[in-house]
């Protein structure tokens, strides 16, 4: 099938890339002609794991192009996937803006029946804008062409994107019309070959279902947080109680660890949207505020450790971080718990030695250039660089280097032996046998 890809980020990139892998021809269209640009020559923008590869396979073989013309990409095909982002307002609502100038353009071009599909995260009732606003646009050129919207809701994971999207836990397709659900069905057919995973439904079920995933997932992760913060106040071990808690099939082990928070380009974002689209429908949504806040609480934990251990001026102390992306596998700096705790050992004072094996350069772009003049920040090198005569270690994103580090070099290098654990990698009497002071989140000392 021919397809069209609207948006070359991380849904966009990927979405292009794997159906192209399926044999598929995908045009990817977007904006920023630099982007366009740097994927026509095989340059990757974001870092996830295979996709490098998978691109220019493909591009190699014809079946994936870039363009910034969505009237060229969308001469050849009948399928237009909308994969464009999808913030936050100052208001917590999800801005639109992206998603309906491209469904203006999409109808300035539609020239006969086509599917369109959005695959970006929108509010329940966004399918009905871009419809009325493609709509708007036929009407003004006088024309009357059919066309369908359906909401085709993504759920893959940076870092893990390409095997999300190729195996799927399920494909949700919510779509009111006969013939659209069928050319989604044909389209997809190809991933489920061994089982069919696709859960066909309306399209603004489709679109809530989006949101209640990433709120459950969010709840999960601020109600182990939270119990977390009881742990540290009880002197119980949190590890003891995720697995006792997790051995029960009905809770399960996936998203109960606790840690410095959740991050990302969704979770915190998707939240705040579900909240301002029951506000918007004057229904309080009590547990999901409660979720919000635990994690903006959550986010200054390690601060607060480093605060109770040191005192609330840290002018003379320096830090080393390990892990600056909001998770492994990725750059992707968006919301990272790491910026925040920054922010604070910054402001409070201290100077940092931070590491992270592929998010450097993103902190070089995106960071303050302030905290590199002033040499509050300094990026180092190598994860031991970053230790080199701190007063404290503190771990905030979970890589596998950082898992069995060597404690004896590392007590040489640091002016003091204490580890602050934000993600409880390590198992408290090893690090204390070794010499240091330990914290974790929720774990006892
Ligand atoms: N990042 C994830 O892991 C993930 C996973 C599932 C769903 N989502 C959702 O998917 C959507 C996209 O997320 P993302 O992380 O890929 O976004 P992103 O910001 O990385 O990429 C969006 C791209 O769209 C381009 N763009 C903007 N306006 C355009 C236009 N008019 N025409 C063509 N291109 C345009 C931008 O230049 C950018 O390259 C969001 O709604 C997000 O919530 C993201
Ligand atoms: O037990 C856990 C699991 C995750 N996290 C944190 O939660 C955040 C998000 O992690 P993850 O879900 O792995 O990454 P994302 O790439 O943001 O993916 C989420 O957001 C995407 C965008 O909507 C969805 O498509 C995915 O299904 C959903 O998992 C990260 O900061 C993690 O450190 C925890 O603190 N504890």
């Amino acid at each position: 099938m021919n397809l069209t890809v609207i948006g070359t980020g991380y849904v966009g990139l990927v979405t292009g890339t794997c159906f192209a892998e399926m044999g598929n021809t995908v045009t990817c269209v977007d904006t920023d002609p630099a982007k366009v640009a740097q994927l026509g020559q095989g340059q990757i923008p974001i870092f996830e794991p295979g996709l490098d590869a998978m691109v220019k396979n493909n591009s190699k073989d014809g079946r994936l192009r870039f363009t910034t013309s969505l009237a060229e990409a969308m001469a050849d095909s009948q399928i237009y996937f909308i994969a464009v982002g999808t913030p936050s307002n100052g208001d917590g609502s999800a801005d639109l803006r992206q998603v309906l100038a491209v469904a203006r353009e999409i109808g300035r071009h539609l020239n006969a029946y086509g599917v369109v599909v959005d695959k970006s995260t929108v509010p329940v009732g966004t399918a009905e804008k871009v419809r009325e606003a493609i709509q708007g646009e036929l009407q003004s050129r006088g024309v009357n062409i059919d066309f369908d919207v359906v909401s085709n809701p993504e759920f893959l994971k940076e870092g893990a994107a390409i095997d999300d999207f190729m195996r799927p836990d399920r494909i949700i397709v919510g779509s009111d019309s006969d013939r659209a659900r069928e050319i989604m069905r044909q389209l997809y057919a190809p991933f489920n070959m061994n089982r069919d995973r696709t859960l066909y439904m309306g399209v603004r079920d489709a679109e809530m279902t989006k949101y209640a995933a990433n709120a459950m997932l969010a709840t999960k992760i601020s109600f182990i947080n939270e119990i977390a913060g009881l742990c540290d106040r009880l002197d119980v071990d949190v590890e003891n109680v995720r697995l006792g808690i997790g051995s029960d099939a009905r809770i399960g082990y996936s998203f109960i660890y606790p840690g410095c928070g959740y991050g990302g380009s969704c979770f915190p974002k998707d939240v705040k949207a579900i909240i301002h689209l029951a506000e918007s429908c004057r229904f309080e949504p009590r547990l999901l505020r409660s979720v919000e806040e635990r994690n903006q609480a959550q986010r200054r934990v390690l601060c607060q450790k480093v605060r109770e251990r040191f005192g609330d001026d840290l002018s003379g102390l320096t830090f080393g971080v390990w892990g600056l992306a909001f998770k492994p596998g990725t750059d992707d700096l968006r919301e990272a718990p790491a910026v925040v705790l920054l922010h604070e050992l910054i402001g409070a004072g201290a100077k940092v030695r931070a590491y992270d094996p592929v998010a450097m350069d993103a902190a070089r772009r995106q960071l303050p250039a302030a905290w590199f003049d002033n040499g509050d920040l300094v990026l180092c090198e190598h994860q031991y660089h970053a230790l080199q005569d701190v007063d404290a270690m503190i771990l905030v994103t979970e890589w596998k280097p950082f898992r069995t580090p060597d404690f004896h070099a590392m007590r040489k290098l640091m002016k003091q032996p204490v580890i602050f654990d934000g993600r409880n990698q390590y198992e408290p009497q090893t690090v204390k046998q070794a010499g240091f002071e330990y914290q974790g989140i929720g774990r006892k000392s």
